[in-house]
C-alpha cells in the first residue's frame, strides 16, 4: 500500500474505480439471466429443476426441494451450543433495535366530517435469498428475516443453494429456525430469484425478495424488480475509516482488514489528515494480513480497492467521505461526536476506538445490510420500513364534500377530466334526467 494525496482528482479516479465493481456493469450476464427467468416463469417447477441440476448438480423434486424437519433437527446438532447462544444474543439485540422502527398507523380529524390516515400494514409474503456454502453468513439470515418479523410479516421464505450433497450450511438452518422462516427450499441462483417472483407448482410468489448473492443473483432481482419488490442490490464490503493523530493505527488497520476479507472486490480505505498515523497504519494492515486466513483475498481487495489518504486537514477528509459515502465509515477522531455532525452519506457510522465494525455486523443490534457503492447517498439500512407498505386512509362526510366539491371540479376541468368533476358534482347537482343520487 502506498499513501495518496488527497485531491479532487484522486477523488475522482477513486470513485471510478470504485464503480467498476457495481452489478449493473455487468451487462454480458443479462441476457442468459433473462433466459433463465422467462423458463422458470413459464415451464415453473420442471424448469425450476433443470436448472438445479445444471448449475447445483443436484437433481430436486417437489418433495426433496423442501428443508425436511429432520435437516433442521440434523443442523441443530451440528451447531457448537456456544455458537447458538450466540446466535441467540443477537437476535434479541437485532430484535430490540428494529422493534424501534416499527410504525404505526394514524387517523387525524382537524376538519369537521373530514377524517385522514395512513394504515401501515405488512407484506404477506417475503422470500430471503441466502448465497451458498461458506458465503452463507447466518448473521445475514438474521438481519434480513427479524426486521420482517417485527414488521409483521406472515410467512417468510427462504432459498439457498444446496452443496454438492444436496444439503445447507448447518449454521444458516439454525439461524433461519431461529429467526422464524417458515420454510426453506434449496435453491439457488437467478432460478430461485425467478420461482420466488413468479411462483412455480411448488415455489409460492412472494411480494419482495431481499438478501445478497452472486452476478446471477443480483442480476435477476433486478430483471423481476417491478413484478415484485427488491430490497437494494448488494455490491461487495466496503470500509472508510476517518481518523487522526489521536486513533490507535494498529487497531484501525485490522478493522480495515476485516472488511477486505470479504471479497476480492472489497474496499478498504483510509483517510486522514497525519503522516505518521497514515505510515503505521500500513505497517499493521502488512503485519496482520500475513496472519489471517483470508490473506489472499485481502491483498487482492487492498491492491486494487485500497488506499491510505493522506488529507491537508480534517474539513479535506470528511468532504472525501462525504463525497465517496461508505458503506461502513469509522471515526476515530479527538471528538468523533462532533465529527458525526459533518457526516452527511454513509451507511453505517462507528464511533471510537472500541466500535469497530465486525461488532455492527454481528451483535449491536443494526441492520448490516446496507447501501453499497456510493449509494449511501440515497439510501438506507435495511429495515422494518422494507417490509410495510402504507395505504392512505380518506373519509369525507357529505357536509364536507358539499363545502370542496367544486373545488375538485374546477381542477379537473382543468385537466380535461370531466369524468372526475361529475363524479363530485353528481353528489349535489340534479342532472338532466333529475336523477338525485343521495
Ligand atoms: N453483500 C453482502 O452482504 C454479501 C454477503 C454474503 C455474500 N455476498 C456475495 O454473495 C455471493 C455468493 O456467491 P456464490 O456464487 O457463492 O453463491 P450464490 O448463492 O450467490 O450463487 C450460487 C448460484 O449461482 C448460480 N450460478 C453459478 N454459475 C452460474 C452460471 N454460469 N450461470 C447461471 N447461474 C450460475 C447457481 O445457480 C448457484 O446456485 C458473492 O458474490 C458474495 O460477495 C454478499
Ligand atoms: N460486513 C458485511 C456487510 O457488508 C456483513 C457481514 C456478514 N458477516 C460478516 N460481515
Ligand atoms: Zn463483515
Amino acid at each position: 500500500m502506498k499513501i495518496t494525496k488527497l485531491n479532487d482528482s484522486s477523488i475522482a479516479n477513486i470513485l471510478d474505480q470504485l464503480l467498476k465493481r457495481s452489478p449493473s456493469s455487468y451487462h454480458q450476464f443479462e441476457k442468459s439471466v433473462q433466459e433463465i427467468i422467462d423458463q422458470v416463469r413459464e415451464g415453473g417447477d420442471s424448469a425450476l429443476f433443470d436448472y438445479t441440476a445444471r448449475f447445483d448438480g443436484i437433481l430436486l423434486d417437489a418433495s426433496s426441494v423442501l428443508v425436511s424437519q429432520e435437516e433442521i433437527e440434523e443442523a441443530y446438532r451440528k451447531v457448537d451450543p456456544a455458537l447458538l447462544d450466540v446466535i441467540r444474543k443477537s437476535i434479541a439485540n437485532i430484535r430490540a433495535f428494529h422493534e424501534k422502527q416499527r410504525q404505526k398507523s394514524w387517523f387525524d380529524a382537524d376538519h369537521p366530517g373530514v377524517i385522514l390516515g395512513q394504515r401501515v400494514t405488512a407484506l404477506e409474503r417475503v422470500g430471503v435469498y441466502v448465497p451458498g456454502g461458506r458465503a452463507a453468513y447466518p448473521s445475514s439470515v438474521l438481519m434480513n428475516v427479524i426486521p420482517a418479523r417485527v414488521a409483521g410479516v406472515p410467512d417468510i421464505v427462504m432459498t439457498t443453494p444446496p452443496d454438492m450433497e444436496g444439503k445447507v450450511y448447518a449454521p444458516t438452518l439454525v439461524a433461519a429456525k431461529e429467526a422464524g422462516v417458515s420454510r426453506i427450499y434449496k435453491l439457488g441462483g437467478a432460478q430461485a430469484v425467478a420461482a420466488l417472483a413468479f411462483g412455480t407448482e411448488t415455489i409460492p410468489k412472494v411480494d419482495k425478495i431481499v438478501g445478497p448473492g452472486n452476478i446471477y443473483v443480483a442480476l435477476a432481482k433486478k430483471a423481476v424488480f417491478g413484478y415484485v419488490s427488491i430490497d437494494s442490490i448488494a455490491g461487495p464490503s466496503e470500509v472508510m475509516a476517518l481518523v487522526d493523530q489521536s486513533c490507535n493505527p494498529r487497531y484501525v488497520a485490522a478493522d480495515l482488514l476485516s472488511q477486505a476479507e470479504h471479497d476480492p472486490m472489497a474496499s478498504a480505505i483510509l483517510v486522514t489528515d497525519d503522516e505518521r498515523v497514515a505510515k503505521e497504519v500500513i505497517r499493521w494492515e502488512d503485519y496482520f494480513t500475513e496472519k489471517l486466513a483470508r490473506r489472499e483475498i485481502i491483498r487482492k481487495s487492498l491492491e486494487d480497492y485500497g488506499y491510505v489518504l493522506l488529507a491537508e486537514n480534517m474539513d479535506q477528509a470528511i468532504a472525501c467521505v462525504n463525497a465517496i459515502a461508505p458503506e461502513h465509515l469509522e471515526i476515530v477522531t479527538r471528538d468523533p461526536w462532533e465529527s458525526l455532525t459533518r457526516i452527511q452519506n454513509a451507511g453505517a457510522i462507528f464511533l471510537g476506538s472500541y466500535s469497530s465494525e465486525p461488532i455492527g455486523d454481528y451483535l449491536a443490534g443494526p441492520n448490516h445490510v446496507l447501501p453499497t457503492n456510493g449509494t449511501a447517498r440515497f439510501f438506507s439500512a435495511l429495515s422494518v420500513d422494507d417490509f410495510i407498505k402504507k395505504s392512505s386512509v380518506i373519509s369525507y362526510s357529505k357536509e364536507a364534500l358539499r363545502g370542496v366539491y367544486q373545488d375538485v371540479a374546477r381542477f379537473a376541468e382543468a385537466e380535461g377530466l370531466t369524468g372526475h368533476a361529475n363524479s363530485v358534482r353528481v353528489r349535489f347537482e340534479e342532472d338532466e334526467e333529475n336523477v338525485e343520487l343521495t
